[in-house]
């Protein structure tokens, strides 16, 4: 028996409905649970060793404040000395709260992760090349996989590793990773044969080509991203942090050149008053939760099931400009289907299809196998081994765009089978000295002009070069698009699909789908061209697409989206997967980004906007003895000196605890111009960062008199 595909008879499968589009995020909830806080409260603790805060300059001025007022306090004691000190640990420990609850939502989910990671053993084999009938198999555990072994999984096995399917198609199940539970299908060939270590084989049998190195595989970086460990710091942060602490050096100079004034003036300060002066005046609302930002936004990713693999990434999401699709597999459903065979004038049907069947004996995807299936209707029988003499595969690539076959028979013509886009073909057969019949060309724009794909079939034997005539391939447009696509249109986003496909194909199917612009009969250096182009020209390009031939431009794109049913190549070539292989999900994607930019901005706005009022509180207080006129700028109407340094010290610790949700959950964005939001946030950030502290204050020196005085 020949190597046929259709073996493996994939019309037997149900093609699952895809997931709906607008899914809500599984797991844990945006609001924050007073629960979460206590739980955090150990690791918060664990967080002031001074190795962990020196990362963060701001809190680290702090600590080293905390440390210096807590031994005035021992050496000269006071309850107000004490009482600044506990307040200032305090500030540190709610810093580092922030981001240890931060950090802990990540934590069941890496633990559940685990669970689909253990214990599995592969059964791999000795050797397999297409075709190979016989197997001969040895049991070993997952871990001990290597990449390019193959292993054979089976209905009811879990797959041992990461990798690409080269034999078969089976449904799967991939709720370890996706939480998802409708199967999914993976098939060897095309775009969609990556399998993921710790999912499930429902039914049938497939050949897997192992891709990832041990200890190196999709879960083990799932586990390793949810919970932070390879979080580094963005380019973005950096630049903040350093602004944040050139603030910080700036007022330490000054409290510090401060005291010999003071002397002169004949008003000396305490340690714990100069401290707490410090502390009021430094970022510290910012400085305490800009971690936790930039993980919680990692965190509302993981929740809407993209992994992106670094926080860089999730900021140049929020910029995106211009967003690149390819068509098939994500646009579309991508499960090109042969419905029909139109044979050339004075062409036999049954010729076309035994043509169209020979060219597909070795294309495994699923445009070939469905052509098979196709010319199976036609009652063509598979063929014996040997009866067609010598074979020479030609796999399919995106470059030639076709697939086909050589039969070399002893002391016959080579007879050659070619199948594959119009314009190719048609070049084929030219260049052997045929022609080719108008009428199949407009056979093949027709079936283009609706959407579908035309492939044609030719042959050259002795009689010479001709074509057979047109395979109609038939792929659906996923639901819901267009509404998206106008979505991403009022983001400000410019779509853009780029695909390999004929322009008329590519034209209709642009239409039906609503994208701004289309690239037509794209070769993987074409997308990577385009989007070099869109990046010279100053945009931020996000990039979605599954197959080996979109890695390229995955991995220069500044966003790179993989979909997770793609290959590996493509997996590893972006800087995101989407688990739901939902191209759409890029709007979700960007507004994470875009909040996270906004959250970080606004609350760095209420930071320094609101140390002003501190300013207030604590200046007249420091000189209003020495300065009678000071006491003009105690606008507040504080109870003494001591409350109001007191007050002041925690307001600046309990703010970053009453923000610490609006860190974790994010600004809300809505689809505006920049220099709209701008003005909002300014409004209701900045104005609101001025004003609340005088508030606060007021209650809280009203609080302290009834307890100290
Ligand atoms: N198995 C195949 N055998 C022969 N020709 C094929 C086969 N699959 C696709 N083609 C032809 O090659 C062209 C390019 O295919 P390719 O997979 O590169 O792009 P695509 O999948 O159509 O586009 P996209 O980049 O949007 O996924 C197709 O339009 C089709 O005409
Ligand atoms: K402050
Ligand atoms: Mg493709």
């Amino acid at each position: 028996m020949l190597p046929l595909a259709s073996e493996t008879a994939p019309d037997t499968i149900v093609t699952p409905e895809p997931p709906p589009l607008d899914r809500r995020p599984r797991g844990t909830s945006a609001i924050l649970d007073p629960r979460q806080l206590v739980e955090a409260f150990p690791e918060a603790v664990r967080k002031l060793h001074p190795r962990l805060m020196v990362r963060n300059p701001v809190m680290f001025v702090v600590e080293v404040g905390s440390l210096l007022t807590t031994l005035s306090a021992v050496l000269e004691p006071s309850w107000f000395a004490w009482l600044i000190s506990g307040w200032l640990w305090l500030t540190v420990v709610f810093a580092n709260l922030a981001e240890a609850v931060a950090e802990g939502r990540g934590k069941a989910q890496a633990e559940s992760l685990r669970r689909a990671r253990t214990g599995t053993t592969a059964r791999r084999l000795r050797s397999w090349r297409i075709g190979l009938e016989r197997y001969e198999e040895e049991r070993v555990p997952a871990e001990h996989l290597q990449m390019q072994d193959f292993v054979v999984v089976e209905a009811g096995e879990t797959i041992p590793g990461d990798g690409d399917v080269v034999e078969g198609i089976a449904a799967v199940d991939e709720s370890a990773i996706t939480g998802e539970s409708a199967p999914v299908v993976r098939e060897a060939g095309g775009d969609r044969c990556a399998v993921t270590g710790g999912t499930k084989v429902l039914s049938d049998r497939i050949v897997v080509r192992i891709t990832s190195k041990p200890g190196r595989t999709f879960i083990d970086r799932m586990i390793a991203l949810v919970e932070g460990a390879e979080r580094k710091k963005t380019p973005n942060e950096i630049a903040l942090n350093l602004l944040l602490a050139s603030l910080t050096v700036v007022f330490i100079l000054s409290v510090v050149t401060l005291q010999p004034f003071a002397i002169y003036a004949g008003a000396e300060q305490s340690t714990p008053v100069l401290v707490a002066l410090l502390v009021a005046l430094i970022p510290t609302t910012i400085g305490a939760l800009l971690s936790a930002i930039g993980i919680a936004g990692m965190d509302r990713l993981v929740q809407r099931n993209v992994l992106a693999m670094s926080g860089r990434a999730v900021e140049a999401a929020g910029d995106v400009d211009t967003l690149l699709l390819d068509k098939t597999g994500t646009i579309t459903f991508g499960n090109r289907q042969a419905v029909r065979f139109l044979p050339a004038p004075g062409v036999p049907e049954m010729q076309l299809a035994e043509g169209a069947q020979l060219s597909s004996l070795a294309d495994e995807t699923p445009e070939g196998r469905s052509v098979v299936v196709l010319a199976k209707r036609y009652g063509l029988r598979e063929r014996a081994e040997g009866e067609l003499g010598r074979l020479e595969f030609v796999p399919f690539s995106a470059q030639t765009r076709m697939s086909g076959v050589d039969l070399n028979q002893p002391g016959a013509w080579t007879v050659q089978v070619r199948k594959g886009a119009a314009s190719a073909i048609s070049v084929w057969v030219y260049e052997r000295g045929g022609l080719v019949a108008g009428e199949v060309l407009e056979a093949a724009d027709l079936i283009a002009a609706n959407g579908g794909t035309p492939l044609l079939v030719a042959v050259h034997d002795r009689y010479g070069a001709r074509v057979l005539g047109v395979v109609q391939l038939k792929d659906v447009v996923k639901d819901g698009i267009r509404e998206r696509f106008a979505e991403l249109r009022r983001m400000g986003i410019r779509t853009v699909m780029v695909t390999g496909d004929n322009p008329l194909t590519a034209k209709a199917i642009a239409e039906e789908a609503g994208v701004d612009d289309f690239l037509a009969e794209a070769t993987p250096e074409d997308k990577l061209e385009l989007i070099k182009r869109e990046q010279a020209a100053g945009k931020m390009v996000a990039m979605t697409g599954d197959g080996t031939n979109d890695a390229p431009a995955l991995a220069q794109a500044d966003v790179g989206v993989a979909m997770n049913t793609g290959t590996s190549a493509a997996k590893e070539a972006g800087n995101m997967v989407d688990l739901d292989s939902n191209p759409t999900k890029l709007i979700e994607i960007v507004r994470i980004g875009k909040q996270l930019l906004i959250t970080r901005g606004a609350l760095t706005t209420f930071s320094i906007a609101n140390d002003v009022a501190k300013y207030f509180a604590i200046i007249p207080a420091m000189f209003g003895h020495a300065y009678p006129g000071l006491r003009d700028l105690n606008i507040m109407a504080l109870h003494s000196p001591t409350s109001a340094i007191t007050s002041a010290v925690i307001f600046n610790a309990l703010i970053i605890i009453g923000l610490i949700p609006l860190a974790l959950r994010g600004v809300r964005y809505q689809p505006s111009s920049a220099a709209d939001l701008l003005a909002r946030n300014l409004r209701v950030f900045g104005l609101g960062g001025l004003v609340l502290p005088f508030v606060g204050i007021k209650l809280i020196d009203l609080l302290v008199v009834q307890f100290l005085v």
